[in-house]
């Protein structure tokens, strides 16, 4: 039937951006074609949306593990005063090879303020931050120009991380479809939307395989779908080995990431 089709070739699009392994996924669609069979129903009123049932499966098929390798961003004691100010008071943090590290915290308690001090934007006035390897960072806004089309942005970050202009569009491309964009007749970064700016500003970031990844809430804007292609990537790059620093204020990835600074002055802790 027509509307069975439908949904389950929906479920395996919404089963691979999960990141559900094909073989998986190719079982969860044959068992769920022989329930189906046997009860008669209609799949939405068996097993609800495409996507919902896709989130689940995901839930419990877990992420495999490889272990934490070398030590790639440490931050011992980093205090930083703005102002009259105290907003970092003696901040420590090590993030190794293959772990996501989620910064959160009530707003304004300083989380932007301490992935610029990482990113060496910004001098801190006591402790240190030592970066082992190549450095990508995603500013919570203002990482694009205005008059620029994205392909100008990516031949530009590029060449800055040495990356030839064919190699810097060709992959800024190829990350943008990761993203569900195609960047090519964009237009100027002043004309695009809020969210597709984000998904440019995130991209930038990567450019040049940086080892550790900093980003400052790099998702505000994304559609639903585009936030779970987000969390995909980020998997990816913890798979592939990098460190990952994640400002967020959504609690619902939590389980997901290595480590959580959360930098609530009465909270203050790595948990
Ligand atoms: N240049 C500055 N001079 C003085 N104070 C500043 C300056 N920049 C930021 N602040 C203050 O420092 C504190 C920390 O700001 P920061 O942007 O790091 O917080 P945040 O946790 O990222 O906030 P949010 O969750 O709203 O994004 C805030 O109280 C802010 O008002």
């Amino acid at each position: 039937m027509r509307g069975h089709h439908d949904w389950f070739s929906a479920l395996a699009g919404e089963l691979h951006r999960r990141g559900v392994p094909p073989e998986t996924a190719r079982g969860v669609l044959a068992e769920a074609a022989a329930h189906l069979r046997e009860s008669g129903g209609h799949p939405v009123r068996v097993f609800g949306s495409p996507a919902a049932y896709a989130t689940a499966v995901a839930d419990s098929v877990g992420r495999p593990r490889r272990p934490a390798g070398d030590v790639l961003l440490e931050v011992r004691g980093l205090t930083k005063r703005l102002g009259r100010r105290t907003v970092l008071d003696g901040v420590d943090l090590t993030v190794r090879a293959g772990e996501i590290a989620a910064v959160v915290g009530a707003n304004g308690c300083g989380k932007s303020t301490f992935l610029r001090a990482c990113a060496g934007l910004s001098r801190v006035d006591t402790g240190e931050v030592r970066v082992h390897g190549t450095l990508g960072y995603c500013p919570q806004d203002g990482g694009t120009a205005d008059f620029l089309v994205p392909d100008e942005h990516f031949v530009l970050v590029g060449a800055g991380r040495g990356m030839a202009r064919g190699d810097a569009i060709g992959t800024g491309r190829r990350r943008a479809a990761d993203l569900d964009w195609d960047p090519r007749d964009a237009g100027q970064a002043r004309h695009l939307s809020g969210g597709t700016r984000q998904k440019l500003n995130l991209l930038l970031a990567t450019l040049g395989e940086p080892d550790v990844l900093l980003l400052d809430e790099p998702y505000q804007g994304f559609d639903r779908g585009t936030y779970l292609d987000f969390w995909q990537l980020l998997w990816r790059w913890r798979d592939a080995g990098k460190a990952v620093v994640v400002v967020t204020h959504l609690l619902d990835r939590i389980d997901d990431v290595d480590l959580v600074l959360d930098l609530t002055p009465a909270r203050r802790a790595v948990a």
